[in-house]
């Protein structure tokens, strides 16, 4: 994980720059980094449901962040796209990614348009490269706590930040141009060259803390004192399926980050189990349960969790 966002904000030398960015869905972290980008003067653009859409076109979107200032930026914003992305971000939840998408059709997308998904897990980047195949999906992760608040509203809190973003084979100018812009913003960005491991990486630290907060209802704080088992149980089962995969992951690193957070450290999914939203427990626990049956790997404690949270999420 990147720490401590960088508030001086160094300008990018001698940077041909990334082109027109789209922000698909500017929600916790797709509403930071548009605003982010925006208040730098980036060519950038927002699509959005349309209530959030009309929302921002006549207020701008507002950030609250203790570490990259607090600021209302302009930003044009629409339910569909209208403009040629030479960046896509999309940040969605991955339960209305593809109804999402639908906003962005193909040819809204330059010839060779970098998409940067943000979204956690691993089963939306094949999804993406079937949908987009003339654009290159780069694999992506993102380290932040942030939360939309309102419509075009978004707070950012936690004393980590970073983006991890992997080459994917795209061209390595291109990337970096992308990287050189989101840097300038202050937010830290990472390029690395193993996408599985990128990806595995997040999913490694974020399951265990998903899951068990969610289900215990509590912040990293109450679950590292009280459900220390559960975490460091369904770590190793990431740890065990990536290892099928050919990732290498070490669960000690985890219960070392877990144990490094601010106790009132909240992830995404507890924070939409407790606004009555939908919650990505399928395309995170379900999606390590698919990978493990394909792998001949037992899972036995995300199995448990994940059902009791499909349960409590049918429930309403
Ligand atoms: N929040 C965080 O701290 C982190 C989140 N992540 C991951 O990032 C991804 C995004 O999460 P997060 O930012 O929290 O999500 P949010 O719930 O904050 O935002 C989701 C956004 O999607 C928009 N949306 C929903 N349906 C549609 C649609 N059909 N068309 C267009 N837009 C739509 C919502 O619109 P509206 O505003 O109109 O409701 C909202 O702006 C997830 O996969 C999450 O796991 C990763 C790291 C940290
Ligand atoms: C890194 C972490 C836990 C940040 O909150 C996250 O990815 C999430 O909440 O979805």
């Amino acid at each position: 994980m990147t720490s401590h966002p960088d508030p001086s904000r160094p300008a990018p030398a001698g940077e041909a720059g990334p082109g027109h960015i789209t922000v698909l869905a500017p929600g916790g972290v797709g509403g930071l980094l548009a605003g982010l980008l925006a208040r730098d003067g980036r060519s950038v653009d927002i699509v959005a449901t349309e209530p959030t859409a009309a929302r921002i076109a006549r207020d701008g979107l507002r950030v609250e962040s203790a570490a990259l200032g607090d600021f209302t930026a302009a930003v044009e914003a629409a339910p569909a796209a209208r403009r040629t992305a030479d960046v896509l971000i999309v940040a969605t939840k991955a339960t209305s990614l593809e109804p999402a998408l639908d906003r962005v059709p193909a040819g809204r997308l330059a010839d060779g348009a970098l998409i940067v998904p943000l979204l956690n897990g691993f089963e939306h980047v094949d999804l993406l490269r079937a949908r987009y195949p003339r654009a290159r999906v780069l694999s992506s992760a993102i380290w932040v706590e942030s939360t939309r608040v309102a419509p075009g509203h978004i707070r950012q809190t936690g004393p980590f930040a970073g983006l991890h973003i992997a080459y994917s084979g795209a061209p390595a100018d291109r990337v970096e141009d992308l990287a050189a812009a989101v840097r300038a913003t202050g937010f830290p960005v990472e390029l690395r060259d193993d996408e599985a491991a990128l990806l595995w990486g997040k999913l490694h630290f974020l399951l265990p803390t998903a899951l068990v907060c969610t289900h215990a209802e509590q912040p990293v704080g109450g679950v590292r004192a009280e459900r220390r088992a559960d975490l460091a149980a369904v770590a190793d089962e990431v740890a065990a399926v990536a290892a099928a995969r050919g990732v290498g992951l070490d669960s000690g690193d985890v219960i070392a980050i877990v144990d490094a957070l601010p106790p009132g450290t909240k992830p995404s999914m507890l924070r939409d189990r407790e606004a009555g939203r939908p919650m990505e427990v399928d395309a995170l626990g379900g999606a390590l349960l698919r990978a493990g049956r394909a792998a001949g790997v037992p899972t036995p404690v995300t199995e448990r969790l994940v059902a009791d949270l499909e349960r409590i999420g049918a429930a309403g």
